[in-house]
């Protein structure tokens, strides 16, 4: 690529919004500028590796971008093309996504195998590690917020999109649970870390991580979605009108085909051992009262802007807080621990050994120091029972579609019976395998729990408007 790189910046910047991994598709980009640009691979195709400093809203955030290069791009590597800059020797090249083009993403193995360093850009591989190298990468098709390279059946790299400074969460709790001897997690091969800039406290921040790929499993999403349409595939009940009540019920849930609960139960029992884990890595702190409270503090905040930005969430507000204002109320010591953060069942794999946990990385828009706070194990506990109730209703069309209200409410009683039988299901195999009980923590929980459908109002109406009636649909009843 030949300097300046001022129409490399402009491209960039109108590709940006559109790649499912950009945070920032709400607000527009005030100001975009390289912040390192290094050459992983220089010939044709190149592979240059960016760092990308995005201002938007008086925020600088920064994203990790690998581009390729190359005089002619072939049809397949096409979809990924960002645009033509002038070459260095005059003409123009074409400069694209390189997480696309396995020429360019399978030698990032060798370089982990051999630790290189290319200017700011380090790669490591765990300790005793032996990587096989040579194997080709695909792209990962999983609705991701990074991006993940596969290589062969044998590694899977998560390149982190928007990076922190410092240490990713995921790399530190997956090599610290490894240590354990953590069942539950896959094993960490390498990574790739930026070495630290001024400002960056000293400590390189990482960018990406080599894990075992599990090739036997399959992620707790897809499994409980084909359960949930063996449920709704089910005849009704002899003698059962569409709408009327008490037709179908959370044990009749149990009686389709494809019965999820066996699996949350054991899903429960995996959180309770990782959570049990996480405790003996990292500690355990009794918090006092008044640190509960001032997080429903934080819980209240965000609830102000989330129904500032997305209208359709006011209706419920005041319903919300008074769930807040009794959890509050009720406050009393409790024990915090490092947590998954962004626990749902996109983030479990059941494998042939079990499940496995993925994704430590805490929800994307959150804070670093947010992400690595301490919090209550049942902060997961609620993102996985709001994760049943999202597969649960999922299938369900539109806010209601067409349907003659006495059919919608068929709909809504399956949906509900299904995600109350295998919520139950999960909460029975986390108490049971030693976690805080669920039913005895209720007040806590909903408040948990309607924390975390506030925070994906915002997700979705930010990144998935069509999705946003999936959380509401279900704040009438945890609200009420
Ligand atoms: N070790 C692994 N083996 C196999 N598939 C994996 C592995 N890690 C992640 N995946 C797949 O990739 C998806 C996204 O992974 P995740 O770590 O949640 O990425 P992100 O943080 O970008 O959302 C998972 O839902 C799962 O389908
Ligand atoms: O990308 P991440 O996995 O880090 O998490 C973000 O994206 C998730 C969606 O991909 C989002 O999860 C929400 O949708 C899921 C279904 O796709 C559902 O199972 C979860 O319960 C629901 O929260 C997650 O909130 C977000 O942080």
């Amino acid at each position: 690529m030949a300097p300046p790189e001022r129409s490399l910046v402009r491209l960039l910047a109108g590709w940006l919004p559109r790649q499912r991994w950009f945070g920032g598709k709400h607000r527009p980009i005030d100001g975009l500028s390289i912040g390192t640009a290094t050459v992983l691979r220089p010939g044709d195709p190149a592979l240059h590796h960016l760092v990308l400093d995005v201002g938007q809203s008086g925020v600088t955030d920064r994203y990790q971008v690998l581009l390729g290069v190359r005089r002619d791009l072939p049809e397949r590597l096409r979809p990924g093309e960002i645009g033509r800059v002038a070459a260095a020797g005059g003409g123009v090249e074409h400069v694209y996504d390189a997480a696309c083009d396995p020429e360019l993403t399978g030698p990032l193995l060798a370089h982990m195998a051999d630790e290189d360093a290319l200017g700011p850009v380090r790669f490591r591989h765990a300790p005793g590690a032996e990587l096989r190298t040579g194997l080709e990468a695909a792209p990962s098709p999983a609705e991701q917020s990074n991006t993940s390279l596969i290589f062969g059946d044998a590694y899977i790299c998560k390149l982190f999109r928007r990076l922190a400074p410092g240490v990713n969460p995921d790399l530190e709790i997956n090599l610290a649970l490894s240590r354990q001897g953590c069942a539950h997690v896959p094993a960490v091969h390498g990574w790739m870390e930026l070495e630290p800039g001024p400002g960056d406290g000293g400590e390189p921040a990482t960018l990406a991580l080599l894990s075992e790929y599990l090739r036997t499993g399959t992620d707790g999403w897809q499994l409980a979605l084909t359960s949930v349409r063996d449920w709704f595939a089910q005849p009704a009940a002899p003698g059962a009108e569409p709408g009327a009540g008490a037709v179908l019920t959370a044990g009749d849930a149990g009686t389709a085909g494809g019965d999820f609960a066996a699996e949350a139960e054991r899903l429960g029992a995996a959180t309770a051992q990782v959570h049990h884990d996480l405790a003996a890595a990292f500690g355990v702190t009794e918090v006092p009262a008044d640190e509960l409270r001032s997080r429903v503090a934080d819980m209240n905040d965000q609830l102000s802007q989330v129904s500032e930005a997305v209208p359709d969430l006011r209706p419920y507000t005041a319903a919300i807080r008074d769930v807040f204002a009794r959890c509050a109320a009720n406050a009393r010591p409790l024990p915090f621990q490092r947590v998954h953060g962004d626990y749902h069942l996109g983030q479990a794999m059941r494998t042939g050994t079990g499940w496995v946990l993925l994704d430590f990385e805490g929800e994307p828009a959150r804070t670093p120091r947010e992400r690595r706070a301490l919090g209550h194990p049942l902060r997961d506990v609620a993102g996985m029972l709001r994760s049943f109730e999202y597969a649960a209703r999922f299938l369900q069309s539109g806010e209601g579609g067409d349907e003659p209200p006495a059919a919608a409410a068929a709909v809504e009683q399956r949906a509900r019976a299904w995600a109350e039988r295998n919520r139950a299901a999960f909460c029975r195999g986390y108490a049971a395998a030693g976690g805080p009980d669920p039913v005895a923590h209720a007040g806590l929980l909903r408040a948990l729990e309607l924390d975390k459908a506030v925070y994906e109002v915002r997700y979705e109406a930010r990144n998935r408007p069509s999705w946003l009636p999936v959380p509401l649909r279900t704040l009438d009843r945890l609200a009420g």
